[in-house]
């Protein structure tokens, strides 16, 4: 199997916050999902969507999954993602995120490249950035039993896993302003996202 090659879009969220579908999200001429897939696309082998709604991507050549432990938040779309990865290590994003970086991709592969690291995240103050990450199918069966048990925070789930967790200020050489993980979660994100990019789109 090789290394590296996948990536996973999570796309099975319920939008509470945001108030509409985040897979329709609009940000200027574009749609974020598509635009995020499509950077994949040509960057990574194989890009899996994990969405309960596949047929809003007809058009683009991914590869659609639905959760097998539904409800579970973003730990089931984990899991269902990198039950369909072709690589041992899988890149995971959310469908919010308009901060995707292909430097730090690079990054993070270079540092888990041969070694035993199941996960890749970042530090962000005492949390991590769960997402613009790297898991592992090595993981499956972890989570699994995890999921099984009701439990469902991804932080809780990787104390337990052999994780690479890149320090704040290693990642902030990257992306000073944080912007690689900036996810649009409310309607005032999206304002201020919108007005905020308004001069470079
Ligand atoms: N496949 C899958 N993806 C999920 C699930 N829950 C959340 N996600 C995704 O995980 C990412 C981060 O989640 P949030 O930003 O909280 O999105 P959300 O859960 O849709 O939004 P809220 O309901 O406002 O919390 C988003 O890309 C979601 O689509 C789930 O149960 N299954
Ligand atoms: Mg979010």
């Amino acid at each position: 199997m090789k290394e590296f090659g996948t990536a996973i879009v999570l796309a099975g969220g319920k939008s509470s916050r945001m108030g509409f579908d985040k897979q329709h999200l609009m940000l200027h001429n574009s749609r974020l999902v598509q635009r995020i897939t499509e950077t994949l696309l040509d960057a990574f082998d194989q890009v899996v969507l994990v969405t309960q709604t596949p047929e809003l991507y007809g058009g683009l050549s991914v590869e659609t999954v639905e959760d097998k432990y539904k409800g579970m938040g973003p730990l089931g779309g984990i899991h269902a993602g990198l039950l369909a990865a072709e690589s041992q290590y899988a890149f995971v994003i959310a469908c919010d995120m308009p901060g995707l970086d292909l430097r730090y991709i690079e990054f993070m592969k270079d540092r888990l490249r041969g070694s035993d690291y199941q996960a890749c995240v970042t530090r962000f103050g005492e949390w991590i950035e769960p997402f613009h990450a790297y898991y592992s199918k090595d993981q499956i069966q972890d989570m699994e039993a995890f999921l099984e048990t009701g439990r469902k925070s991804v932080n809780r789930f990787l104390d337990g896993q052999k994780t690479l967790y890149v320090p704040e200020s290693e990642a902030r050489k990257f992306s000073p302003d944080w912007e690689m993980f900036y996810n649009l979660n409310t309607r005032e994100d999206l304002a201020h996202y919108m007005t905020r990019t308004r001069e470079s789109s």
